[in-house]
């Protein structure tokens, strides 16, 4: 079943109709929510909802939105306003995905860590009733300087890392989650997809710098080595953690080919695509790559 993305059917007809048919070899469509996050809470919620909002009416029935879409402000306050994931941040975006009635994504956002310091950087996935059907903490941290070129994080000083690759099992298909700095480990990606994943969800707060360097190419990179599509909606603009940070951007989904199905320009939006999980078994018959790994036989290497 295919949508048009300019789809302006009632929401509840057309995530009705993706979750009634063939599931996981069937096509839906998948939007990212691209997001100017600042330290204040109520004002991202506002900027979320209204996107995803508008996603669901435009029939979207996996909406994702980026990396600490409830908060991207001064690391001391992150801490301090971490929550469990019964707190009232997972509810607000559960009661959201219960009545869009689609898969939610929340890219990301600061859960309470059992550590007084630090807290998780934390992905869930809603399902279509409002239930949480997968929790994954971001394992790669990012802890770079630069130099020159004034990009300078230790993500580790805040941030307890995960220990667990997780891929969700969902009527629509299979998601491996990830998170930002993850986009650089190739070999994360390669055991998401032999879990079984078949769409890679990359929510980002990609720094400016890096981001126009290495956004797209590493995106387009992880989505042909894997014949799997990328889902990567991001942060824009300026936050106001200090004045420090910038992000880049240029949300976007992939298909397993390589190609670019949709991005979203400057400032805060959204970007639709159709998702056709049949093309991702097409292209992984016709060029069967991940039977034809050799340096794991020969070498001894085992992403596993
Ligand atoms: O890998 C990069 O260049 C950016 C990563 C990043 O901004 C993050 O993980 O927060």
């Amino acid at each position: 079943m295919t949508f048009a993305k300019s789809n302006n059917e009632p929401i509840r007809e057309t995530v009705a109709a993706s979750l009634e048919s063939d599931g996981p070899s069937g096509s839906f469509l998948a939007a990212v929510v691209q997001l100017n996050s600042t330290s204040d809470l109520d004002a991202n919620w506002c900027q979320a909802r209204d996107l995803i909002v508008e996603a669901a009416r435009r029939g979207a029935s996996l909406v994702a939105t980026p990396e600490n879409t409830n908060f991207l402000g001064p690391h001391d306050r992150k801490v301090a306003l971490a929550e469990p994931l019964d707190g009232p941040t997972v509810a607000r975006f559960a009661d959201l995905a219960r009545s869009l009635r689609i898969y939610l994504l929340l890219g990301s956002y600061n859960e309470r860590a059992a550590t007084p310091d630090r807290c998780h950087n934390t992905s869930v996935l809603f399902d279509p009733t409002g239930a949480i059907r997968a929790v994954y903490r971001k394992l790669h941290l990012f802890d770079v300087d630069l130099g020159a070129r004034g990009v300078r994080f230790q993500e580790s000083a805040t941030v307890e890392p995960g220990t667990e690759p997780i891929v969700a099992k969902t009527a629509l298909g299979s998601l491996g989650m990830s998170i930002c700095y993850d986009l650089r480990f190739a070999e994360f990606y390669q055991v998401l997809t032999e879990r079984g994943a078949r769409i890679l969800a990359v929510p980002s707060a990609f720094t400016a710098t890096t981001g126009q360097a290495h956004w797209e190419v590493l995106i387009r990179a992880r989505a042909i080595e894997n014949q799997a599509y990328v889902i990567a909606p991001a942060q824009t603009g300026r936050h106001d953690d200090e004045g420090l940070r910038a992000s880049h951007g240029e949300s976007m989904i992939v298909d397993p080919w390589g190609v670019v199905l949709a991005r979203v320009g400057e400032g805060p939006g959204l970007a639709l695509a159709e998702i056709d999980l049949q093309r991702v078994e097409r292209i992984r018959r016709e060029m069967p790559v991940a039977h034809h790994r050799r340096c794991r036989v020969m070498f001894g290497f085992d992403s596993r």
